[in-house]
């Protein structure tokens, strides 16, 4: 079921028309689904029951909002947190803090006591330097760290390069080969407990079969630790499932991706921990937008331009990804446009030739799939400022997140003294 669907020719988020949400706080707006969030979030979580011990931490870099991450708390998930500001988030969200999983290959010093004075469940160490810092930071304090250490499988994800991560030449873990001898010296340091191995070799994959290539590397390290006399309590798997960003793209299902899950850890004897972000909240959202005017003058192909930009939605522009474009009170006339925001700049476009519903000047339209990486990703270039984000339950809404008007932005902007005179 879609809870972003089409009644009497009017597009819906849930019960309540897209239309009255324009109407009330303007355009461009996120909107996400609760109920769609929600039913995300369980049919993740069912399909990994199959598995004997299962731990879910939502990636909040995905889609870090408050009242989503409340959702993602309500519904038992933890968090996969990259920052402070992520783990104060997850916090504060409600989220305990045992539940919590702080990834990054650049923890920063108070980043990691943040990390631990809040007694976070685990650290997922990226190198042999971050376990020596943290080690050192947790003997001060008389605590001790439970870890994982990330490996790096030098496997390819088959996605966009920019967010492959499982490559040998990609920042992320140590290398697998090295891993063994890197866990040992860690595990050997007073203040650290390692527990554990982690893997997240890419986001929005279309297939299995990476997953299971990375995750047989994992097996045989896992036994090769054991047999070095290491304890083994942990994997964390990571994210990546991807979701269809275009009508009609079969992507594999989270049944699919647990059966392969069982496959590959059978035997494992560890709690398996997952960070999913896009899978759970990508089709949650959509970007609502305003076309602005219809450019005919200058080209064959017209220029459909809308009130959102790259600085909002920036994906097309960042990975040439496609959003499906649709209006939100099609005339059932079709039109092939330039799909572009009012950005100065060329990489300001959202689609090329896109075969669209007609659109005119003053009509609503949305870029699906918009739930994960939109808003988090957007920055205030040309003083845009940062629009607002809204949930829908069922008729019910409420802003989430408040425009911040570009006044707003330039009022934390100081002109020094010395060009005062
Ligand atoms: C360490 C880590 N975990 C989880 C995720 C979430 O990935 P996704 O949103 O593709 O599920 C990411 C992003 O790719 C990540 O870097
Ligand atoms: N920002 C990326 C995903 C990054 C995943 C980070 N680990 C996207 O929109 O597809």
């Amino acid at each position: 079921m879609n809870h972003f669907d089409y009644r009497d020719g009017d597009l819906y988020a849930e019960d309540l028309p897209l239309s009255a949400i324009a109407d009330a706080v303007g355009t461009p707006v996120y909107v996400y689904s609760r109920a769609t969030l929600e039913r995300h979030a369980r049919v993740f979580r069912d399909a990994l029951s199959i598995l004997p011990r299962v731990h879910i931490a939502f990636a909040i870099k995905a889609n870090p909002n408050l009242a989503v991450l409340n959702v993602m708390a309500r519904e038992g998930l933890g968090a996969d947190v990259v920052s402070g500001g992520e783990l104060a988030r997850a916090l504060a969200a409600g989220m305990a803090a045992e539940d919590i999983v702080f990834s990054g290959v650049g923890k920063q010093h108070h980043e990691m006591i943040q990390g631990l004075e809040a007694g976070i469940g685990q650290f997922n160490l990226e190198s042999e330097e971050e376990g020596i810092e943290l080690a050192e930071i947790a003997a001060e304090r008389g605590l001790v760290a439970n870890c994982a250490l990330r490996v790096n499988p030098d496997v390819d994800a088959r996605t966009h390069a920019k967010i492959s991560t499982g490559k040998a030449e990609n920042k992320f873990g140590v290398p697998i080969d090295r891993a063994c001898t890197i866990y040992s010296n860690l595990a050997a340091l007073p203040g650290l407990k390692m527990r554990g191995v982690a893997v997240h070799i890419g986001s929005q994959l279309s297939e299995l079969e990476p997953f299971e290539e990375a995750f047989a590397k994992v097996g045989a390290l896992i036994a090769e630790l054991r047999a070095a006399g290491q304890t083994v309590t942990h994997a964390d798997l990571g994210g990546g499932l991807g979701v269809p960003y275009k009508a009609g793209d079969v992507f594999p299902t989270p049944e699919a991706y647990a059966q392969m899950v069982a496959r590959a850890t059978e035997g494992w004897d560890v709690t398996l921990m997952f960070e999913p972000g896009r899978v759970i909240c990508g089709n949650a959202g959509v970007l609502l937008t305003r076309v602005v005017r219809v450019k005919r003058s200058s080209n064959q192909v017209p220029f459909v331009i809308v009130d959102a930009a790259m600085n909002d939605l920036a994906r097309p522009a960042m990975y040439g990804a496609w959003h499906d474009f649709d209006a939100v009170a099609p005339t059932g006339e079709k039109m092939t446009a330039h799909i572009v925001g009012p950005i100065c700049e060329t990489g300001d476009t959202f689609a090329m030739d896109r075969e669209c519903d007609a659109l005119a000047p003053g009509d609503l339209a949305v870029f699906r799939t918009a739930g994960a990486y939109g808003a988090t990703m957007a920055s205030s270039y040309n003083s845009r400022g940062f629009i607002a984000e809204v949930m829908v339950d069922g008729d019910k809404w409420a802003v989430v997140a408040d425009r911040i008007v570009p006044e707003a932005i330039s009022a934390a902007e100081r002109v020094p003294d010395f060009l005062k005179d």
